[in-house]
């Protein structure tokens, strides 16, 4: 593994070797002859076939590092190998990020015989929330990539070389991994804040609210985590794949969980971004769960939270885009945990193609999305650093890919936790709520627990 901070063509020995074959993965037939069906219907994945092929921590094809993924339904990629990881930090981390990514693919030799979003080279990201956290931010550009779209499957290898090597074997590269063992029991403790301690965070924000310094601020807080067993990453992922099926389960770096909220996907000059905010607990009856839905979608304390974030959204994609579509009422998303309001907002580029922004350009231009950080976005990143209490980290930063063209999906680190890898027992859950006049200290802390629930049954063992 390489570990760079600027200049990387210039470093590497050779140019990065990118080489993309079609795959015969489980509901994914080789030949794209195959599928679909002629009823239109795709062949069913489980939502693990992928996640299934991550090698075993401390296997060397893991080569040392945290699995990669940005997995949904089924489709996704996975990754694992560490070929070069590229460091970044402070307001500038997103535009080191994409001149690093530049740099090495203005040296790539690319054979891609699928192309696909997605196939070809392809690189990990995961960056802090705040500019000035010390997680900064990481470019991960891994070994072996898998990749699945709509009944279609790859294989992509990437080098560093003269020449591009042999057809890759995936037997070959993955063998046989063995399941994911058990973390054993879980035991926590108070993160950054206690618990009573962030009732009083809350109140400040809803005090700064009335006062009119911020209309909404998103305030978060953390749990510490102990596993009585070494975490093996690949047991939690694939228990949120299996439970958050909607979500995008996604891992890099040490940063995983399952995320409702995409910040933004471009393809191919449509970008699209899925925006939440505004938030009420499941019971787990069916039947009241439906009233809560109709209580949700009338609530005018979650459709004002609501409101800022689409606001915050379509405002960000704006100068990028010729045309957006933003609707005017959210939808009811059902989570295992929760009900969000939910609005697709999407957008296409505007101008030439060549000179479309890439997809993680469009993520800074909407990160920190009024979701994670409030209205007006200054001042309530302002109050957040005031009085939250902790440094968030990479939680609620962007996480997601990008390929060659600058196409990807970036998600928001939201139902989250960060792994340490100096502590594999160690394990940071983060969750948090959106602040308005109305709201209520009590009702926050349950609504940050619930939240907190993905995560707590992923890397739980029963
Ligand atoms: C900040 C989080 O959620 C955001 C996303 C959806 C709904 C939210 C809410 O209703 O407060 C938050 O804005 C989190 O899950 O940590």
């Amino acid at each position: 593994m390489s570990t760079l901070t600027s200049a990387p063509a210039e470093r590497l020995p050779h140019p990065l070797v990118v080489r993309t074959v079609a795959l015969d993965l489980p509901g994914a037939p080789a030949t794209p002859a195959a599928a679909p069906p002629t009823d239109g219907t795709l062949p069913e994945a489980d939502p693990t076939d992928l996640l299934d092929l991550l090698p075993a921590p401390g296997s060397e094809a893991a080569d040392g590092a945290a699995p990669l993924a940005w997995v949904r339904r089924g489709d996704g990629l996975v990754g694992w190998g560490e070929l070069l990881r590229f460091e970044v930090a402070g307001a500038e981390r997103f535009a080191q990020a994409e001149r690093a990514w530049r740099e090495v693919l203005a040296h790539a030799v690319v054979r891609d015989e699928v192309q696909l979003p997605g196939t070809g080279p392809v690189a990990f990201g995961s960056f802090a929330f705040d500019e000035h956290s010390a997680a900064g931010g990481v470019v991960v550009v891994p070994r072996v990539v898998v990749g699945r779209r709509g009944g279609r499957a790859w294989l992509t290898t990437m080098t560093v070389g003269a020449a591009l090597g042999p057809v890759p074997d995936l037997a070959e590269l993955v063998g046989a991994p063995p399941a994911p063992a058990s973390p054993g029991a879980v035991t926590y403790g108070d993160g950054a804040v206690t618990a009573d301690g962030w009732r009083d965070v809350v109140a400040a924000g809803i005090a700064a609210v009335r006062d009119g310094e911020v209309d909404k601020v998103v305030l978060a807080r953390d749990v510490e985590a102990r596993t009585e067993h070494p975490l093996d990453v690949r047991w939690a992922l694939q228990r949120l794949a299996h439970g958050y099926s909607s979500c995008w389960t996604f891992s890099v770096d040490g940063m995983l969980g399952a995320t409702p909220e995409l910040l933004v996907r471009s393809e191919k000059g449509l970008v699209t971004s899925r925006v939440l905010a505004g938030t009420i607990r499941r019971t787990g009856d069916d039947a009241a769960d439906l009233a809560r839905a109709a209580i949700l979608a009338h609530s005018s304390k979650d459709l004002e939270e609501h409101e800022y974030a689409v606001r915050s959204v379509a405002h960000a994609l704006e100068p990028f885009c010729s045309s957006t579509n933003v609707p005017d009422v959210p939808f009811v998303l059902h989570l295992p945990n929760v009900l969000h309001l939910a609005s697709d907002v999407t957008g296409v580029l505007g101008g030439e193609a060549h000179a479309h922004p890439s997809s993680l350009a469009l993520a800074a231009a909407l990160h920190p999305t009024a979701a994670v950080c409030g209205t007006p976005t200054q001042a309530a990143a302002t109050l957040i650093r005031r009085i939250e209490g902790m440094d968030r980290a990479r939680y609620a930063g962007p996480v997601g890919w990008f390929g060659a063209d600058g196409d990807g999906e970036w998600g928001i680190a939201l139902r989250s936790a960060q792994t340490s890898a100096a502590d594999p027992h160690r394990v940071r859950l983060f969750a948090g709520c959106g602040i308005v006049a109305a709201s209520d200290p009590a009702a926050e802390l349950a609504e940050s627990e619930a939240k907190l629930v993905p995560m707590r049954t992923a890397i739980g063992s029963d």
